[in-house]
């Protein structure tokens, strides 16, 4: 057997948060709960956002109120601002994420500031974050490709990631966003990125938007990385990222990693009924 690998599961919060019908929070909760039996052991449950920006995060507080929470598995959310930080610390997350962009022309329509105001912002996210104890992940989204900007330079990425690094997240996620990256763009920027970052403090996070999603992690896992995020039943998009289809299905990733025999611990009859489940929660469905 190779060594482990973390399946970091976005689903209800990445998944769903593109969802145009409004979905009642206790069938978020459900698909939560759903995904707490499965034997992973992270799971991104909402965001704490602004509701004028992306409506269906609104109930964030009420959806962690109600998941009952297993020992063992850690519920973490998405915090854009200090305003974000403190409702996650009053709904019980587990850990935090910020979430910066590698260009620009996202950075602003996403979170309606410049990639560098948005580094000053989450110097205060990290402050009061660690005061409450808790860990901070770090997001880079259009790590290869911007829908605005065109193609990003690895050389931004870094800035970005070694910043979020710097200030004290535990692990910066790199986000193909629209699921432009290639296996050629992501090994040339995990090859960049190595110079001044192990892959030990990196996730890779991959649209499938042109179905090439599994064959980047397989680049990711060749470069060192161990943390993949996935979504179950493959939900998902971004709001501001027109175009931009769900994460690889989580369901796809634990079978590769079966097949290259990576254990991930997860059930896979666990994993399927969840994502029967979380089908029935698309717009489509
Ligand atoms: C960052 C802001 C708030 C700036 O938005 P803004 O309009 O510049 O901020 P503002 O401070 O002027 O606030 C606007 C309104 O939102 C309220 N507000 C302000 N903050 C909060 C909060 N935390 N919770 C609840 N409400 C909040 C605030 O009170 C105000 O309410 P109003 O007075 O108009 O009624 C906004 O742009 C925002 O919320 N953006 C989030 C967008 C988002 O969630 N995008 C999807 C996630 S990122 C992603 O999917 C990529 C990723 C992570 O998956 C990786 C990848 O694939 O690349």
């Amino acid at each position: 057997m190779r060594d482990p690998v973390t399946i970091f599961e976005v689903g209800p919060r990445d998944g769903l948060q593109n969802e145009q019908r409004l979905i009642p929070a206790a069938r978020k909760v459900r698909l939560v709960d759903l995904l707490s039996r499965t034997g992973l052991r992270k799971i991104e449950v909402t965001s704490f956002v602004s509701p004028n920006w992306v409506p269906q995060m609104a109930d964030a507080a009420a959806v962690m109120a109600g998941i009952d929470r297993r020992a063992g598995v850690t519920y973490a959310a998405l915090t854009p601002n200090l305003r974000g930080l403190n409702a996650a610390v009053q709904a019980g997350a587990d850990e935090v994420a910020v979430f910066a962009s590698a260009s620009e022309g996202f950075s602003r329509k996403n979170i309606n500031c410049s990639v560098a105001e948005s580094l000053a912002r989450f110097e205060e996210v990290m402050a009061a974050a660690r005061e409450a104890g808790l860990p901070v992940r770090g997001y880079v989204s259009c790590v290869t490709d911007c829908p605005y900007d065109g193609r990003v330079a690895p050389a931004a990425v870094l800035d970005v990631a070694a910043a979020l690094l710097e200030m004290g997240c535990y692990e910066v996620s790199l986000g193909d966003t629209i699921g432009a990256a290639t296996p050629e763009t992501t090994g040339a920027l995990l090859g960049h990125l190595s110079a001044r970052i192990g892959p030990e403090r990196l996730a890779g996070h991959f649209h499938d938007t042109q179905g090439r999603a599994l064959d980047n992690i397989r680049v990711g896992l060749d470069h060192g990385l161990r943390t993949f995020d996935a979504s179950v039943a493959g939900l998902g998009g971004c709001p501001y990222a027109p175009g931009a289809r769900g994460n690889v299905a989580t369901e796809a990733v634990c079978e590769l990693m079966e097949t290259l025999g990576h254990d991930t611990g997860i059930d896979r009859a666990r994993l399927s009924e969840a994502a029967a489940f979380a089908r029935t929660l698309r717009s489509d469905a």
